[in-house]
């Protein structure tokens, strides 16, 4: 597939709810808008039905069906913004590498990098047309079978995460693996790094020119690093994305919000709010209203009740979420979770959540 084989949509069904895209730009809202991340996943039972028997990654090659699965939480909870069903993972594989899903263990390479050697077989150029374009038909199908209902969020992992994934070969504790290289191979790493963000840059391009009306930056191994790591390792890169992506966007006229997810990172929250992000998600070990002030009003925020509290029953969900849009504040300001959503969680309490937001939220903004 090549970049002309792609549908170029122009033909896209006309936005009706665009709450989501003027609260990550700070403008003023009717009510908060609320999505989850991990949204399109196995605490649904038609999710389930949809994957079951079926390979991971094969389900994520075919657009089809990762447009279902986008579709699926939408039929049931009014949220304002999809995120395309696909993984963070898809990179390393453009990039050469092996991984499977497995059942019980998560994603698992067969031979993760051990070496900075073993960067020489890495592919440093990636045609992401060809290696990634059934992801960029599932959005261009996906933007279509929305019908204009919310606008549709695409994303990508972080050079340090997929490092750390790369190295690991898989889920990890300490991550010392991947951290090794950093105080032991720093030249290296940074040539890892620089080569994904080179990448990433054209996948994030890509998910535009095929429909993503926003993008998401996943750093979900932030935590793992300290301070001064993270500032050499994560926010350098952080930032030169969404430069190169703002950038290029500009040339050709377009202009798409940007939500960087850097969690357990707040050690880096000023720093990331300078980063040339719009949004700055938020994990939920950090307090709305210090979170509002370290950030100083640059950025909209976007986050962060903890996932569990959803195994709460639906009345303290609700006050939890009032307490929560009160310390944020409904402007500039994006409900989630402050991770993904567990597979044994209640979709009728993620209705409750979504429910809480807007009801709690319309009244906060009618009383101003
Ligand atoms: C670290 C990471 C991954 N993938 C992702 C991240 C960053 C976000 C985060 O920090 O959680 C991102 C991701 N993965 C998935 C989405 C889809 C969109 C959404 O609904 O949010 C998104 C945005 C689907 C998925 N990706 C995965 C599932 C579950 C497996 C399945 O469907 O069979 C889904 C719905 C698998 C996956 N993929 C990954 C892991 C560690 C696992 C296994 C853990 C688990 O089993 O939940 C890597």
């Amino acid at each position: 597939m090549s970049k002309n084989d792609l549908i170029i949509p122009m033909d896209f069904p006309k936005l009706k709810n665009d709450t989501f895209l003027r609260a990550a730009r700070g403008e003023e809202t009717e009510h908060v808008p609320v999505w989850c991340m991990r949204q399109a996943g196995r605490y649904l039972p038609e999710f389930r039905e949809w994957r079951e028997g079926k390979d991971f990654f094969d389900t994520c090659r075919s657009p089809e069906v990762c447009c279902e699965l986008t579709l699926q939480p939408l039929r049931r909870f009014p949220l304002d913004a999809a995120i395309i069903f696909s993984d963070i993972l898809v990179v390393p594989q453009a990039m050469g590498m092996k991984v499977q899903m497995l059942t019980g263990k998560g994603p698992t390479f067969t031979e993760p990098l051990k070496e900075p050697e073993d960067l020489e077989w890495l592919q440093a150029k990636v045609d992401v047309y060809k290696e990634l374009g059934y992801v960029f038909k599932a959005i261009t199908l996906t933007r279509h079978k929305l019908e204009g209902k919310v606008p549709l969020i695409g994303f990508t992992g972080a050079p340090w995460t997929l490092m750390s994934y790369m190295i690991e070969g898989g889920g990890s504790v300490t991550q010392s693996k991947a951290k090794r290289w950093l105080y032991r191979y720093p030249e290296a790493s940074h040539m890892l790094l620089k080569m994904l963000a080179d990448v990433i840059v054209e996948y994030l391009l890509g998910q535009v020119t095929a429909g993503a009306q926003a993008l998401q930056v996943f750093e979900s191994h932030a935590g793992i690093l300290g301070p001064a790591e993270f500032k050499e390792f994560s926010l350098p890169y952080l930032r030169d994305i969404a430069r190169r992506v703002k950038d290029r966007l500009k040339e050709a006229g377009q202009d798409v919000p940007m939500i960087v997810f850097a969690k357990d990172a707040h050690y880096g929250l000023e720093d990331l709010s300078q980063s040339n992000y719009e949004v700055v998600g938020l994990d939920w070990t950090i307090d709305p209203q210090s979170a509002r002030e370290r950030t100083g009003g640059k950025v909209s925020l976007q986050g962060n009740m903890d996932p569990c509290a959803l195994y709460a029953p639906k009345e303290r969900i609700s006050d939890i979420v009032k307490k929560m849009v009160a310390g944020f504040g409904t402007r500039g300001y994006i409900a989630n979770l402050g991770h993904g959503l567990y597979p044994d969680m209640e979709p009728e309490n993620v209705g409750a959540f979504v429910e809480a937001v807007h009801q709690h939220s319309k009244l906060m903004i009618k009383q101003m």
